[in-house]
This record gives C-alpha cells, structure tokens and sequence, in this order.
C-alpha cells in the first residue's frame, strides 16, 4: 500500500480519504491503490459508502479529507484533466430512448468535441466490437436491458478513458447477458484499462477482480485477491483420496487430525490451503511412502467471507429479481 497519493502510474491511488454527512461519518480513512490495467472490486453493506467513494474519485463530489490520484492526476486539484480520463458508467443509463444506437454514440462524440469523421469512426469501431452494428439504426426504445448495458459502456469508450467507473454493471441482466459483459470487461483490462467496479454479485467480483476490499464502519476492513479473502476465514479444507484401503489406514495415521470417511478413502484436514500447508501436509505423506491418488483444495466462497468480516450476509441474485433496485441492495442477517 502506497503511503502517498504522490505522482505515480497507478490507476487509482487514495490516501485517507474521509467523508461526512453532517455528524455521520460515512468514509473514515480510505486507502486504495489500484495498478492500471487491472479490475479492483468495492464491496460492501448497504450504505457502507461504495457510491460516495466512486463520487469523490470521479471528481462529483469532494472528499473532507485525504488524498486521491485517478489516472496520475489529483480529483481536487486537476478535476478537469481526471474528468477527460475516467468513464462512469452502470447505474444510471446515459442511453437516450429516442435516439438509435449510432445516434446515442455520436451525441457523446460531439460532447467531447471529437471531429465528425474520428466520431464515426469510433461509433463503428465500438458498435461492432460489442456486437451492435445491426442494431445501429434501431432506436435504443427497441432493446433489451444487455444490449442496452452494451450501448452504454460503448458510449463511455467513445472518450477512450483509461480508468472506467462500473457501478453495478450487470445487475438485473441474465446470466447470458451477464457472461457477455465480463468477457466486454476483460478485454478492456487486457488493453490496459483499469476497473473499480462496485457490485452486489459476489460472484461477479470474485470472476472479474484482481483484488477485493470491503467497505464497513467507514474504513476498508479486508483487502486481497479473491483468493486470498477466502482463505482468510475458517471452513476451507484439503480432501485426500486414497487407491485403497492400506493407504488410507496408512494416511490416516499419519494425519491423524484428519475426519475419515472410510467408504470414499477419503480424509479431510481443515486448511487454509496455501501452498505452505500443502507442502507440510503433502511432506508428511512422503516421508511416510504413502501416495495420495486424488488431491483437491476447498476454500470458501465470497459469501462466506462477506459474512465472516461483516456480520450481514449479502442478498442472493433470486431476492433480488423481486425487489426494486435499491431494496435488493438490501443485506439480510
Ligand atoms: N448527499 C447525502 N447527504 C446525506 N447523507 C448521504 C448523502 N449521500 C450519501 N449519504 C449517506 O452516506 C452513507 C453512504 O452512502 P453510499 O450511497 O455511499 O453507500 P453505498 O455503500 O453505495 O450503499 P448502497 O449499497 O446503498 O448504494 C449512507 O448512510 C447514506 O445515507
């Protein structure tokens, strides 16, 4: 972690950053420090600050305190040179019902003062490249909610920005529109473009994220690779399946902590199942001379973590599709 929001090359880099509204303190010391050309995911319960953190990076609103880079330029200093290099997109569509698609693009193409000919170009390139030049002419009125989400990143790249702002992309898509805009997102990241992306999917952030934190109480309390967020919570474990019963009994000796389950010849050891504990656990078994036949880690998964370190559990995506938007956002204990 940077200890400076000084000049840097990073994506997104924030020191301490604090916010209050009136006597409520709603962010109280935020540190990011996000590398370009990577996907950094804001989780966190409702109201936990993910849309305030996203306001102030994005230059809408000021912090009270601390320090934030975005794309090497300062949010309160150079507010105009951050504006130009940031995309916002998700919540709210900026998609214009009446307009078609092409018309949806070039209107922000002459926003951002682009020629005609370099807006036409864009707006071809990009229709194509999410797969809408044969809707191009279609009024935006006539699509679906994933092509529609499609047009709408599609209008944030016009301005080639390199820091994209994702605020629940995909919520309210079907799993199909859903995958389509991660392989969108993942293409962007591999061209460079850095993505701080605020969902209620668990899933989604574990699939996209190259590193997680969670909002709670104001400040950042847990930070990782999805990977990593797992393992720091109790519930993973390693199973170790045997070829037949000798080496079972042999292995059960030898891990003796393990819980047998005879009929399978299987043994599970609970673990964080880093590389360390399995070299230990695998080390045994060697100097024992007993082979294992079938290896496999368990971590937990996201929601777990999200329970461990918050105390709420997240809304699943069922609950959701029969809530409104904002009462899905809604954590149940
Ligand atoms: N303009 C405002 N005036 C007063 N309070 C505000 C304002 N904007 C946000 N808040 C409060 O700040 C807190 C954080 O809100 P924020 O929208 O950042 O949370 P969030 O993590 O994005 O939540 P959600 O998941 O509901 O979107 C909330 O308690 C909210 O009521």
């Amino acid at each position: 972690m940077n200890t400076s929001a000084g000049a840097t090359t990073d994506g997104i880099v924030a020191v301490g950053l604090r916010k209050s509204y009136g006597d409520k303190t709603v962010l109280d010391g935020v540190d990011l420090h996000i590398p370009q050309g990577t996907v950094f995911s804001l989780l966190g319960p409702n109201g936990a600050g993910k849309t305030t953190t996203v306001q102030i990076l994005s230059t809408l609103i000021p912090a009270d305190g601390g320090e934030a880079r975005v794309a090497g330029h300062l949010v309160d200093r150079e507010a105009d040179a951050v504006r130009s290099a940031i995309g916002v997109t998700g919540q709210f569509s900026a998609v214009d019902n009446l307009l078609t698609a092409a018309e949806n693009m070039m209107l922000v193409a002459d926003l951002l003062h682009l020629p005609k000919d370099e807006g036409r170009r864009r707006t071809a390139d990009l229709l194509a490249r999410f797969d809408l030049t044969d809707v191009a002419d279609k009024p935006a009125s006539t699509f679906s909610g994933g092509m529609r989400r499609k047009l709408d990143l599609a209008m944030t790249l016009v301005g080639r920005p390199s820091v994209i702002f994702l605020d629940e992309p995909t919520t309210g898509l079907d799993p199909a529109s859903r995958r389509n805009l991660w392989d969108i997102i993942q293409d962007l990241v591999s061209d460079g473009v850095t993505i701080f992306l605020t969902t209620q999917y668990l899933e989604e952030a574990d699939h996209l994220a190259d590193r997680i934190a969670l909002l709670d109480g104001g400040r950042i309390v847990a930070e990782g690779t999805p990977d990593e967020l797992k393992r720091r919570i109790p519930g993973g474990h390693i199973r170790l399946r045997f070829a037949d019963q000798y080496r079972f009994e042999n292995a059960s000796r030898v891990l003796a902590e393990a819980v047998r389950d005879e009929e399978s010849l299987i043994l599970q050891i609970a673990s964080d199942g880093s590389i360390p504990a399995l070299r230990g656990l695998l080390g045994r078994l060697e100097d024992a001379g007993i082979d294992a036949e079938e290896l496999t880690v368990h971590t937990p998964d996201l929601d777990d973590v999200f329970l461990a370190l918050t105390g709420r559990r997240k809304a699943g995506p069922a609950d959701e599709a029969a809530h409104s938007k904002k009462a899905a956002k809604e954590f149940t204990r």
